[in-house]
């Protein structure tokens, strides 16, 4: 079978690189393209020399003009970029033939109207938001397998709405008392100077951060109100934690009257049984992020709390692993037709 030619454009940064320790070994594809302003004209190993061995790290960066991305002959492109830069590379690039896979967030939400509250600026593509289509195969695999635009999702709505997901749609938990409680390595927020992600700052050191309205909420509760057919609103408190990659998700909500307790781990077990990536730890499993970090899974496990009559949902994965570049793999492979698990098949 033909390799299929791929371009990631924003590749300089943290998924961008997470990509392209992706896609670099790939079976299926032939990395054409890698952009970025500010390295174009190196070869990508020497940006990044973990990737040496790589004889297709050869290829240099290129800046990220639409036109020349085109020209290389790519089929499909991974956007790695800021929100507000990525919707419009999407739509010259979708206008030349490819398909796209952001990574932002450009493409997530379904009302402009919600993205302008939550990101702070008017939507740069509001026409093009009815062809995306939210990038979690685990819920809609047969969507991505026929869409030229996949808004993959964020990290941490990953970690959050795949537990949550069955248990809202068989109205086994209360929607109105969700709370999730996540931690993130610093990586999470990008491979940009800032003074507050500085190794100073933040080693040896948890705080709290955009509360009580992270940006995240968007696409969280759109998602979550989807599965469970009505309005739901959740309480959801982001930290910093000292470490490069992954995060963990502690969500609690009480479990709805007349429920055996026992029927949350008979959801997720049904849930994800074919599941190559979520792997369900079960009652009393306790995800671990070193379990997870440079993998495409998300580990889940759940307890009871009888006092308060609350579930406890917990769940790690990797950042950049199935909270992005994974992630995003995953639906490219579902959009060509491949295996789901060709390219992340690493423990
Ligand atoms: N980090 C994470 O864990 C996750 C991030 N995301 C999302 O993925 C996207 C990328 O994130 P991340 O890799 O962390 O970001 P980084 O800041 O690490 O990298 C951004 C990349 O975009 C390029 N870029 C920046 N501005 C522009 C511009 N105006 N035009 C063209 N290229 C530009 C940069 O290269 P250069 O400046 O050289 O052009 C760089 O390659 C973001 O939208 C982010 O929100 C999603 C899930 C998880
Ligand atoms: C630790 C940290 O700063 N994390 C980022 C989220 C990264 C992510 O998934 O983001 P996108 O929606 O931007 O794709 C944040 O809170 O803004």
């Amino acid at each position: 079978m033909e390799r299929i030619k791929t371009a990631i454009v924003g590749a300089s940064g943290y998924t961008g690189m997470e990509l392209l320790r992706l896609l670099l070994v790939h079976p299926q594809v032939e990395l054409v393209a890698a952009t970025s302003r500010q390295e174009a004209g190196k070869p990508i190993h020497a940006v990044f020399p973990r990737f040496r061995h790589a004889p297709a790290a050869e290829l240099a960066f290129i800046e990220p003009d639409p036109d020349a991305i085109a020209a290389t002959g790519a089929k499909v492109a991974f956007l790695a970029l800021p929100h507000g830069v990525a919707a419009e590379i999407a739509r010259a690039l979708l206008e030349r033939g490819l398909k796209v896979i952001d990574l932002s967030a450009d493409f997530r939400l379904r009302d402009a109207a919600v993205y302008a509250e939550f990101y702070g600026h008017e939507h740069p593509a509001p026409d093009l938001l009815s062809q995306a289509v939210y990038g979690l195969p685990e819920v809609r695999a047969e969507e991505i397998a026929k869409s030229d635009l996949i808004a993959s999702p964020g990290c941490y709505p990953t970690s959050i709405i795949l537990p949550l997901v069955p248990l809202l749609a068989e109205k086994l938990i209360d929607p109105a008392t969700i709370v999730a409680n996540s931690y993130s390595g610093v990586s999470g927020a990008g491979r940009k100077a800032d003074i507050s992600l500085l190794f100073v700052e933040c080693n040896e050191s948890v705080r709290a951060y955009g509360l009580p309205k992270h940006r995240h909420l968007s696409e969280i509760e759109q998602e979550l109100t989807l599965a469970a057919g009505e309005q739901v609103t959740i309480t959801f408190l982001p930290h910093l934690m000292p470490v490069t990659a992954g995060i963990h998700t502690t969500t609690t909500a009480k479990l709805a009257p007349g429920i055996d307790p026992e029927a949350v781990g008979r959801s997720l077990e049904a849930a994800y049984a074919r599941s190559a990536f979520v792997r369900v730890l079960g009652r009393g499993g306790y995800p671990d992020t070193k379990n997870v970090t440079r993998t495409n899974f998300i580990d889940i496990g759940w307890q009871y709390d009888a006092r308060t009559g609350r579930v406890i949902l917990l769940s790690a994965e990797d950042n950049l692993g199935k909270g992005a570049g994974g992630q995003a793999v995953q639906s490219f492979n579902h959009m060509f037709g491949l295996e789901e698990t060709a390219g992340l098949q690493n423990f």
